[in-house]
């Protein structure tokens, strides 16, 4: 198998008002990348940041490789300025979308990798005809929203059904994910794994962030 265990804190949860010294607090304790939730008040009943604020962190940052995770109604409208704000891995969902190829060959035009999102409640069925052309598969583990919600172990069938079927699958969990649950993430075959409060909230990031990793490495061996 040649993916790799990559641990993404979302910093959903973090002091937003010190974003860039929380983002590179969690670098420095050796997150492999960075998941910024974009929310637009619609596709979910939340507000969060846009581009700006990610292209303002894009300046104190240099090189972390970014994902958005955009839980937007109309992801196609934030692709250039998303591209210039710097983010490297474009994830959007694929529910509110009608044409999700031409979306995204527009991310990877605009030089970005891309990334299908889907919610609990739907099937992994629904995404199956675009794997080919996704770089990245997010199984979503809470329902889209908020920060700190309760994982749903109930979505690792789809999980194992994914890495069964696509051993070579970049496939990220995201909702509820910390030390208590990873294991049941990583024996379904995730690998990309998104962590809010229990990471950002941890008093040892770094050991919450290399324990989550070895877990996961574990499986995938
Ligand atoms: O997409 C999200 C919510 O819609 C967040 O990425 C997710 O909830 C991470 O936070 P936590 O680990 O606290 O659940
Ligand atoms: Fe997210």
């Amino acid at each position: 198998m040649s993916v790799k265990a990559k641990i993404g804190p979302s910093i959903l949860n973090a002091d937003l008002a010190n974003l860039a010294a929380e983002s590179q607090k969690l670098l420095d304790n050796g997150a492999d990348y960075l998941h910024l939730d974009v929310m637009d008040g619609n596709f979910v009943p939340n507000l969060t940041f846009g581009h700006p604020m990610v292209k303002s962190l894009r300046n104190k940052i240099k090189t972390a490789f970014f994902e958005t995770h955009m839980m937007v109604q109309n992801p196609a409208q934030w692709i250039s300025p998303m591209a210039d704000a710097g983010v490297n891995l474009y994830t959007f969902h694929i529910e509110p979308v009608d044409d999700v190829c031409m979306v995204s060959r527009l991310v990877q035009e605009a030089g970005m990798k891309v990334g299908l999102a889907i919610k609990p409640g739907t099937k992994v069925e629904d995404l199956e005809k675009y794997i080919s052309i996704a770089d990245v598969v997010l199984v979503m583990t809470v329902e889209p929203g908020f920060g700190g919600q309760s994982f749903m172990a109930d979505m690792m069938p789809k999980v194992k059904w994914l890495r069964q079927n696509y051993p070579n699958l970049d496939i990220e969990v995201d909702g509820g994910v910390g030390p208590k649950t990873i294991a049941c993430c990583a024996k379904a075959g995730a690998n990309m794994i998104v962590s809010g409060t229990a990471v950002v909230g941890a008093t040892d990031q770094r050991q919450v962030i290399r324990e989550m990793r070895d877990v996961v490495q574990s499986y995938l061996k």
